[in-house]
Parts: structure tokens; sequence; C-alpha cells
């Protein structure tokens, strides 16, 4: 569940009505810069599993430092930028793998490949003559050989990524958008059932749900759709 509020109360507000075996929590950079690492703290304390998605992107001994720190914090999942590349992502892994030496619980480390709002026009423009498939694929390709343990895609490369990487390697796929939902600032979309037909491990959502009027209907409709039933 993408908690993208910019206030402690809204967010413990919305956070008093799930338990941790209804879904984990993402903190991202609006939430994360607006309350800070307490809220982190706050939300571990409670026994969920939280994701701090702030995708670290930066030279190599910054980026693991903040990944470091994100550890220490006792998230269960954090993020970086694939595209900061192989040095960044190796000395990530390093420094995760002494802390866990060291007895400490370290979270999944996840690359983010090509944004979700993002599409082949986005990346004309940053110079890359490539359609997203094929973008996500090396960028995926690219964190699995500096081990991470997964990336962050759109559903749509889900498929193609299983086979190309594997089942063990985690597929974290924001994007989702149920039927009844609008597209807002995303592009390359699917449903959660789409998505779970497609291999994806983990989905992240957050608007469909958070500005929902009934919130926990929504959630319980998505998990309906997700069984199958
Ligand atoms: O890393 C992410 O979580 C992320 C990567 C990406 O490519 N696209 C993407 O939307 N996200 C995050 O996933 C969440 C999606 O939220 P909704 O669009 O409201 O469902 C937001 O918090 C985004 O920051």
């Amino acid at each position: 569940m993408a908690l993208d509020f910019n206030t402690r109360e809204a967010t413990l507000g919305f956070v008093d009505k799930l338990k941790p075996e209804m879904c984990r929590l993402k903190i991202g950079k609006e939430l994360f810069t607006s309350c800070g690492p307490g809220i982190v703290e706050e939300l571990v304390s409670r026994g969920f599993d939280v994701f701090l998605d702030l995708k670290f992107h930066d030279i190599p001994n910054t980026t693991a430092g903040a990944v470091v720190a994100a550890a220490k914090l006792g998230v269960w999942m954090v993020n970086v930028h694939v595209s900061g590349g192989r040095k960044m992502m190796r000395e990530c892994v390093a420094r995760l793998s002494e802390l866990k030496t060291a007895g400490v619980e370290v979270p999944l480390l996840i690359g983010v490949t090509v944004l979700t709002s993002m599409d082949r026009h986005d990346l004309e423009e940053l110079g890359l003559d490539v359609g997203p498939q094929e973008q996500v694929k090396r960028l995926a390709q690219l964190a699995k050989e500096c081990g991470l343990d997964g990336v962050v895609c759109s559903a749509q490369e889900a498929q193609m990524l299983k086979v190309e990487l594997g089942d063990g390697f985690l597929l974290v796929t924001p994007g989702i958008r149920p039927e009844f939902a609008t597209k807002d600032d995303q592009n390359r979309v699917m449903t959660p059932a789409e998505a779970v037909s497609s291999g994806v491990d983990y989905m992240v959502i957050g608007r469909p749900i958070t500005k929902a009027s009934e919130p926990l209907k929504v959630l319980q409709m998505i998990q309906a759709e997700i069984a199958g039933k």
C-alpha cells in the first residue's frame, strides 16, 4: 500500500484501519520528506513490513550509506535506481552483506528500472532510442548481475522478465489499476488480476485505494480479484 500522504495524522488515520496481515506499507518521498524517519520507525514498531521507497541514486559511497541507514531503521525492502550503475549497486550489495555478517537483519534490495509513468516518447527525449520493454530488460539484467534481489518495473514487463531472469528474481510492480480506477499519471498499467497472471511478486497500489471513499472495501475487492474470486 503506497502511503503517499504528507502528514503524520493523515498517515496514521489511514494505517489505523489496517493490520499487518492485510498488506505491507510503502513510504515514499512525499511522506518521508514531510515526516522523517520517525514515521518509518512507528510503522515498523506496529509490526508492518515497510518498503522504504526513496529510489536512491547517487555516487556509490553515498547511496550505499543511505541503504545501510534504511536497513538500520528495520525496513523490509529498499530501492535504488538501476541507472546509478554497476559500481553503485555493487557497493550497496557489499555494504548490506557486511551488515548481515555482523548479525543485522537486512532489507531486500530492489532496483528501479523504467518508471511506470514513462513511455517510449519519454525515453526518446532522454536520448534512449528503445522501447520500455527493452530498456527494462537491460536494466533488470544488470541489477541481477550486481546481486540485487529484484526490480521495480511495470506488470506489462513481468512475463518477459520471469522468462529472462527466472522465478527467484523479485518483480515489484506499481502502475496497478483496477478496471474502475483512473490512470492518473501512470502510463504502463495493468489490472490486479492481469498482474497476478503475469507472475508479479508484489503489487504496489496507492491512489485507487487511498483516495477511495471506502478504502477498505476497495482493498477487499482487489484481494478478491487477486484470489480469483
Ligand atoms: O518505486 C516505486 O514504488 C515506483 C516506481 C515506479 O516506476 N512507479 C511508481 O508509481 N512507483 C511508486 O508506486 C506508487 C504508485 O502509486 P499509485 O499510482 O497511486 O497507485 C507511488 O508511490 C510511486 O512513487
